[in-house]
């Protein structure tokens, strides 16, 4: 039976795939809005916003250019002005596409639902269970099961229609089955539909281990097509909690999984109730998920439409609500959004504008709080308690919603506070994060004490996150899979200890030895960003930036060009400030170094946990100058120590409580080899960061020059301004002679640098090689064929100390 259902088309994909073959063939008025009146010449208007406006590749220079958004073209559009009445209406020369047209709600473009927009298709009939056949270490396993359902949750579902699909728990189960049936038979129809690779794909990947969280066919489905064989630890662990109602803290190491911990149980809610979603006339979202960074709000989406995406099921619809894009675009996206995910401020804009979306999260399902001390913590969280006002506040105004299970609830009163409660009850709150311990957030200070007094147990963490947040629970559930460690366990940590002007020299030498590596450096400041990447860029190191300073299409081309993996490219730099630090999940990051120390202890277990993710390993480095040493150490010792004092029964404790990074050897001959180099790529950056500093000073005063009615001389001004002598007065003199740097001196200099990439490093007596951009292994066993350098040692990470790592 398995065979030949393999080889046949099941009817929910053959109605998928008939109903696509309609829509393109020839749309029906139900699938499509009635069209507006023709122009005159029989073409229609369209939307200017609904168009598919196209990219024009800008120069990488312009990025940083602020307030330029970029440009985008459009072909086939003409303009038309009614002499009339002056108004201006835009035609295609082509057939508008739904999207185009004026009456269609969605433009779709950040909105990540996908599959057809088309009504219910007919079932297929059931088949019966001892057909189905389930992969688990190659033997048949049992059918999945949907999430059980308590019987007084289903009682409570039928008593509230309008809000729960009335499905029974029978119903469910045999839909379940028939979807179940569909899955096994499924990858030859998904071959059938997307072509053969997704079908071999999805039979190779044995699911079985995700059984026991009795997940519903179609999110079992979504898994194999990601190919997660199984749950991570944290996954395993809060995903039956979410199901059954609980509200949840969860805390697990760097890149363990915690996205699709809450991500999943929403899925299934959103499954369970996606027909009486789609016949409700006025949409509420099921869920709102609160992000401390852009980048991270996108990629959570991402993640989710990575989850949703397998063209079995109609997903949800997502929308993206973070700052650097058009607040009215995502007004839009947000009236049909079914799960919100964004950066509080954005939100908070774009709720309090009216529009009645406050009145819509009244239905919210869940709240998560990603990364939630940081969002939670001072400094970031009056938006986050403004928009957290706005979700307890509605129910003041509207009657006491039914709770949509049987877990007891906080008991309610009269007083607002109690009435807030009252929201909780159908309202399921989600906080995740690696760390929840205010300690590390705090500054170091110079002086704090290895796991010092500042220590948050679990306990503590609770009554901090019951003080920031109502929970409709007395007593969250509190899942810590990781009570030992924050850092991830394929983490590897080490220092570089440096002269304190010697930093740029090193981070060079360094990142030569990880030339097949994908970096990310850290700094503290986005100038320091800004001064960085050209350096390496002169160093020909393919580096990127990224800091909340550029605009936003820049900073999410600067993550994709990062996760670019094409073969033939060297594996790039991304030089970031911590707002790349946190959740960002980019694959296959071998290398984390801290070009500044971090701020917080906090900031160290996330920088550091954007390596080693998934169970991978990876390596964590620090690069200190002199007065920085001892602070670093006691940085990490306290990381260490603070993962192992709630536990003290641990035998590992006395060893993490005595942590000591270790120190890397450089080869200081090397560093002294590259230190030409570095310093005329050093040169050419200043130069022209300092040309950009002039000429922006330059149109400044000009303005204002202008504005007085007097002429201005830069020279002139120069000369007579006054106070030039106090503090950063040698600093000044430097930028000024870098910004005078003529072009033939900096041609030269350029000229120079390039020789000196060309050649090779050679340390000692044809002992170890190392050219521009990496070691030359080629050469080197060139040489070694032709018996020259056979005492030689290319250069690599054991000259560097770093072998461990
Ligand atoms: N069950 C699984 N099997 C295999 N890979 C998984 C599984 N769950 C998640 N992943 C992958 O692991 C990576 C890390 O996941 P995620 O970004 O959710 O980590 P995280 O715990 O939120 O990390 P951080 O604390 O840094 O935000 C992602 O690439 C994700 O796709």
């Amino acid at each position: 039976m398995a065979a030949e259902g393999k080889r046949a088309l099941p009817p929910k994909v053959a109605a998928m795939k008939a109903r696509k073959r309609q829509k393109t063939e020839q749309p029906s008025t139900a699938e499509r809005p009635a069209k507006k009146a023709k122009t005159g010449n029989g073409r229609q208007p369209v939307r200017l916003d609904k168009l598919p406006w196209k990219d024009v590749s800008m120069p990488d220079r312009m990025d940083d250019y602020e307030g330029f958004f970029g440009l985008e073209e459009i072909d086939d559009v003409d303009v038309l002005r009614d002499d009339a009445t002056g108004k201006v209406s835009y035609v295609t020369r082509h057939e508008p596409t739904a999207e185009e047209s004026d009456e269609y709600e969605s433009d779709g473009e950040e909105f990540t639902g996908f599959g057809d927009d088309e009504p219910d298709v007919p079932e297929p009939a059931a088949v019966p269970a001892d057909e189905v056949e389930v992969k688990k270490n190659g033997k048949e396993a049992d059918v999945p099961e949907p999430a059980s359902v308590p019987a007084d949750e289903v009682k409570a579902k039928k008593e509230k229609k309008s809000k729960a699909e009335p499905k029974p728990k029978e119903d469910a189960k045999s839909k379940a089955q028939k979807s179940a049936t569909e899955k096994a038979v499924a990858p030859s129809a998904q071959g059938a539909f997307h072509g053969l690779d997704a079908a071999d794909d999805d039979e190779e990947t044995d699911i079985s281990e995700w059984l026991p969280l009795k997940l519903s066919p179609d999110t079992m489905s979504a898994l194999a097509k990601l190919k997660f064989a199984k749950p991570s630890t944290i996954q395993s662990a809060a995903i039956p909690e979410i199901l059954e109602g609980h509200d949840v803290i969860g805390k697990a190491s760097t890149g363990s999984g915690k996205t699709l911990a809450f991500g999943i149980p929403i899925l299934e809610r959103f499954l369970e109730q996606r027909s009486v979603r789609q016949k409700s006339e006025r949409k509420s979202p099921l869920a709102l998920i609160l992000s401390p960074t852009r980048e991270l709000a996108h990629q959570l989406s991402d993640h989710l439409q990575a989850l949703c995406s397998n063209n079995l099921f109609e997903g949800p619809l997502i929308a993206t609500i973070t700052g650097g894009l058009s607040v009215q675009k995502q007004q839009r996206q947000l009236k049909d959004a079914d799960i919100v995910v964004g950066t509080p401020g954005r939100l908070w804009e774009v709720i309090s504008d009216g529009h009645g979306f406050m009145d819509a999260l009244k239905e919210l399902q869940f709240l998560v709080v990603d990364e939630a001390d940081r969002l939670l913590s001072e400094g970031h969280f009056k938006e986050v308690e403004e928009i957290l006002n706005v979700l307890d506040r509605q129910v003041t105004e509207n009657e006491d919603p039914e709770p949509t299970n049987n877990i007891p609830q906080k008991k309610k009163g009269k007083n607002a506070k109690d009435t807030k409660n009252a929201v909780q009850g159908q309202r399921q709150t989600l906080v995740f994060s690696a760390t929840f311990d205010r300690g590390l957030q705090k500054k170091l200070a110079g002086k704090a004490q290895a796991g010092g007094g500042d220590l948050m147990s679990n306990r503590e963490s609770m009554e901090y996150l019951l003080k920031k947040l109502n929970f409709r629970e007395e007593t969250p559930k509190f899942v810590d899979v990781n009570p030992i460690t924050q850092m991830a366990t394929g983490l590897k940590e080490g220092m570089i200890e440096c002269g304190g002007t010697e930093k740029d020299l090193y981070l060079y030498t360094l990142l030569l030895h990880y030339r097949n590596a994908r970096t990310l450096v850290f700094c503290n400041s986005i100038s320091a960003v800004k001064r960085i990447t050209p350096f390496l860029q002169n160093l020909e190191l393919p580096a990127l930036a990224l800091h909340s300073g550029m605009i936003q299409k820049a900073r999410l081309r600067s993550v994709e060009r990062f996760k670019d993996t094409k073969e033939n490219k060297s594996a790039p730099i991304l030089v970031a400030t911590d707002v790349a630090a946190r959740g960002l999940d980019i694959p296959n990051v071998q290398l984390v170094v801290h070009y500044h120390l971090p701020r917080a202890a906090d900031m160290y277990v996330h920088r550091s946990g954007r390596t080693a993710r998934a169970g991978q390993q990876g390596s964590s480095i620090l690069i200190c100058g002199p007065e920085e040493v001892n602070g670093t150490r006691r940085l990490i010792a306290k990381v260490h120590a603070k993962s192992a004092l709630g536990h003290e029964d641990d035998a590992s404790v006395a060893a993490k409580q005595g942590y000591y990074i270790r120190s890397l050897d450089m080869d200081r001959r090397i560093v002294s080899r590259l230190r030409p180099r570095a310093q005329l790529a050093k040169k050419l950056a200043d130069m022209a960061t300092a040309k950009t500093k002039k000429s922006k000073e330059d149109d400044f005063m000009r303005a204002a020059a202008e504005e007085l009615g007097v002429e201005y001389d830069s020279e002139e001004f120069e000369k007579q301004a006054p106070g030039r002598q106090g503090r950063g007065a040698n600093r000044k003199k430097k930028e000024r002679e870098a910004a005078d740097m003529t072009k033939g001196e900096a041609a030269a200099m350029r000229a120079e640098l390039k020789d000196l990439l060309k050649q090779r490093v050679n340390v000692g007596v044809s002992e170890k090689y190392l050219t521009s951009g990496r070691v030359d292994i080629d050469e080197l066993l060139r040489q070694q064929e032709l018996g020259q350098g056979k005492t030689g040692e290319f250069l690599g990470s054991a000259s560097l100390g770093l072998e461990d790592l």
